[in-house]
């Protein structure tokens, strides 16, 4: 047996990855950029048995079904054919999440599953071979790899489409992010499927395309000149516009709920009376606010008025990968 077991943190993109080149290989069509935040993680273990006869995963303690399970199957297999490898395994992965509202991201999922199998298998891999590991998982795990701010760089194939940290003098320890919580009903469409149905079908996605390499140079400019308000406009215009693609899509659809929109009224009239803060949303109603941190509280109060306690929830940077003791 060969067991490996490691710790991973959710990102938030603040330029965001929408939209694939290669389904298969998992290689985006422009580069993104996030943030890796401490309030969300997965652990997850494996274990590569010659005894077991099919890969079993299951996540908080239940056994997941085959169908449930097809992803993490798919990247074992991924594994077994690239490592010359015929065991199946065993995944075990706890979301460490303040709730269960949705928030457990497939990036901190996949990015620990590549951090364990690199573990158990002793594949040696450095971090940009871990992150293209990562990125055969779900596209934004390569980003979990890495704490504070990470660039995934698209490049042109499986060997050159990785993640990388950013050089930040740790500023991003100035800031923080306010996840508001929106209980919507709507099943939402997952970001596979909908940046599928974007990239083949939308009138606006050529859009998104030209703009979104400018918004990643303008976001890295503001990180390097430590400018939260460039951060911020970027950030908050770069997801409207990839929202914006959905609208266009053939069906149409939206991430978006009214009490989203109600959040986004919400930032920009607290933005108005002068405390500078910006909202970002990936594929689904949850709203993520990005603030400074000395900021945080007089954000949370303000946010009060219009929200409750407990849809509301902060997140400090976070740190990247870590392999744990099996
Ligand atoms: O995180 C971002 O850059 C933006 C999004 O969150 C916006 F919704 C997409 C993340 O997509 P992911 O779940 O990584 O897709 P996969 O590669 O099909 O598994």
């Amino acid at each position: 047996m060969f067991l490996g077991k490691a710790r991973a943190y959710t990102n938030i993109a603040l330029i965001k990855y929408w939209g694939k080149k290669d389904e298969t290989c998992i290689l985006p069509m422009n580069s993104s950029l996030s943030l890796t935040l401490d309030a969300f993680y997965t652990e997850t273990s494996v274990c590569f048995d010659k005894n077991l006869t099919r890969d079993y995963f299951s996540l908080n303690g239940e056994e997941q079904s085959v169908q449930q399970t097809a992803k993490i199957a798919a990247f074992l297999t991924m594994i077994r054919q690239q490592y010359q490898l015929d065991l199946f395994a065993k995944v075990e992965s706890t979301n460490f999440v303040p709730t269960a509202a949705g928030l457990a991201s497939s990036a901190s999922g996949f990015a620990a599953l590549a951090g364990a199998c690199n573990q158990a298998l002793q594949l040696g891999l450095a971090d940009a071979d871990l992150s293209r590991l990562a990125r055969r998982g779900s596209g934004s795990a390569c980003r979990s790899i890495f704490g504070g701010f990470a660039e995934w760089e698209k490049g042109a194939d499986d060997a050159s489409s990785f993640a990388k940290k950013i050089p930040s003098d740790d500023w991003e320890n100035e800031l923080a992010m306010l996840f508001v919580l929106v209980d919507d009903r709507i099943k939402d469409v997952s970001s596979r499927d909908g940046m599928k149905r974007t990239v083949q079908t939308s009138s606006f996605y050529q859009g998104w395309l030209e703009t979104a390499p400018a918004d990643l140079q303008t976001a890295k400019a503001a990180i390097a000149a430590k400018d939260f308000k460039a951060l911020g406009e970027v950030t908050e215009a770069n997801g409207l516009r990839m929202h914006g693609t959905t609208l266009g899509a053939v069906p149409p659809f939206s991430y978006w709920s009214p009490e989203s929109l109600k959040v986004m009224t919400c930032v920009r009239q607290i933005r108005a009376q002068g405390l500078p803060c910006y909202f970002t949303m990936d594929a689904g109603p949850n709203v993520k606010i990005l603030v400074e941190k000395k900021n945080i509280s007089q954000l949370k109060a303000l946010l009060l008025n219009d929200f409750s306690e407990n849809q509301l929830i902060t997140a400090n940077a976070g740190p990247g990968l870590s392999t744990l003791p099996v």
